[in-house]
């Protein structure tokens, strides 16, 4: 809301256009997607099933979902300017940069715009969704100097995914682990890469085009380049015994710890809870428990310091425990916010097409504050 200064910093508050995608309940900490709890759709769903009820607005029956993963599956491959694009980027740059540009060559081949033929915008959109999982592990194989791995059409998204990213199917558990968190990341309302996929699509901009945008904006460590923050604080924090002490110094030197905080949620994410509950479990059947204690000792103890202050409205966010789960799946953190990006992307899709229903461009008011009436001074006369 616009406050006395007559305008409202970074939109807080401001309702920008309506949707039935999904909605953020920020005051009790629930999230649904098209009326379903994301608990609910985590315990019986899979991520396709969640990817064609978001772009569809129905829960699909067999057939349509027969079909739904056939078609993603069919479209899993990369184009071979997609493929060039990926081997010509330096293996310094980051993942996020590479699959920005990645995302911006799947369009080469679009079809323009077409805002009367909804099919058509949501057969352009499953084949980036499927083909921005197989860039994320590509760019990652790349980086690592492996050899890519081609899909399997036997695998689900998710399975698939962790196939190409690792050269060997994941075990079962691993597998559906992953599944529930894509399904945790694919939607939250009009969070801003969400926002920016919206801004360009409404100049009816193609669907890669937006896309990418999206994954600029996913890329900022105060939205979901947050998860690679998060364990690089734990890597600083170095062992369990150090994590009090660092939470006490960054809250008395105001720095900003990653994965808490939120816009909209003024208690627990709802996602970090099922999060949390999945990376308990795993973290028990494996040696490596030095990362999720000593991110356990941060969480609890800026919870219990916050709760002392005025600001016991900061809660961990959906980042705070998805990297600590991707790191015992032997993931390295620099991919965490590609990996975001693969579920994010049915996300920015739907509010995309649902959009398009009904565009108009999006054009906010500017409050100027500059001087009115400068003279032009010639160079030669400057100082
Ligand atoms: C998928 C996602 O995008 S989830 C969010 C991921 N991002 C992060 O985890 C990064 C850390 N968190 C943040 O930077 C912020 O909480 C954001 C960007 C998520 C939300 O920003 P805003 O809604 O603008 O919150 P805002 O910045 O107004 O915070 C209010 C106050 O809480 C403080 N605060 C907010 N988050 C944190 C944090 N993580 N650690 C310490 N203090 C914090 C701010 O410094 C500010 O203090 P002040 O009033 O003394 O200046
Ligand atoms: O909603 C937000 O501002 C950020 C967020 O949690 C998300 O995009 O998942």
């Amino acid at each position: 809301m616009a406050d006395e200064s007559g305008f409202s910093k970074g939109l807080a508050g401001v309702v920008a256009d309506a949707t039935s995608v999904s909605q953020v309940q920020g005051e009790v900490g629930r999230l649904i997607y098209r009326g379903i709890s994301i608990e609910e759709l985590a315990e019986k769903s899979t991520y396709e099933e969640c990817v064609y009820f978001s772009l569809y607005g129905k829960l699909p029956n067999q057939n349509e979902l027969n079909k739904f993963n056939a078609e993603m599956k069919a479209n899993r491959v990369l184009p071979k300017t997609v493929e060039a694009v990926i081997a010509a980027a330096p293996r310094s740059a980051h993942p996020m940069s590479i699959l920005q540009a990645a995302v911006a060559a799947m369009g080469f081949d679009e079809n323009p715009v077409n805002l009367k033929n909804e099919e058509h915008n949501i057969h352009n959109a499953i084949k980036i969704i499927s083909q921005l999982a197989t860039a994320v592990a590509r760019i990652s194989r790349e980086r690592r100097g492996l050899a890519a791995v081609a899909p399997n059409p036997e695998l689900s998204h998710a399975e698939n995914f962790l196939y190409m990213l690792n050269g060997s199917k994941p075990n079962k558990e691993e597998a559906h682990i992953f599944d529930v968190a894509l399904i945790l990341h694919l939607d939250h309302d009009f969070n801003a890469s969400t926002f920016a996929a919206r801004v360009v699509a409404s100049t009816e901009a193609k669907l890669s085009l937006s896309i990418s945008a999206a994954i600029g904006a996913l890329s900022g460590p105060l939205h979901g380049g947050a998860n690679e923050k998060v364990l690089e604080m734990a890597d600083a924090i170095g062992a369990p015994e150090n994590a009090k002490a660092w939470v006490a110094n960054a809250l008395a030197t105001k720095a900003k710890v990653m994965g808490f905080g939120h816009r909209v949620y003024r208690t627990m994410d709802p996602r970090a809870k099922v999060l949390r509950g999945m990376l308990e479990k795993l973290v028990a059947t494996k040696k490596e428990k030095d990362t999720y204690e000593t991110l356990r000792i941060v969480h609890d103890s800026m919870i219990e310091e916050l709760s002392k202050t005025s600001k016991d409205y900061i809660w961990p966010n959906v980042d705070f425990w998805s990297g600590a789960l991707y790191r015992l799946m032997d993931i390295e953190s620099i991919d965490f916010t590609p990996i975001f990006a693969v579920s994010r992307v049915a996300g920015w899709s739907s509010h995309i097409i649902e959009m398009w229903r009904d565009n108009r461009i999006y054009r906010p008011a500017a409050k100027y504050v500059g001087p009115a009436d400068v003279k032009y001074v010639d160079m030669k006369n400057r100082k």
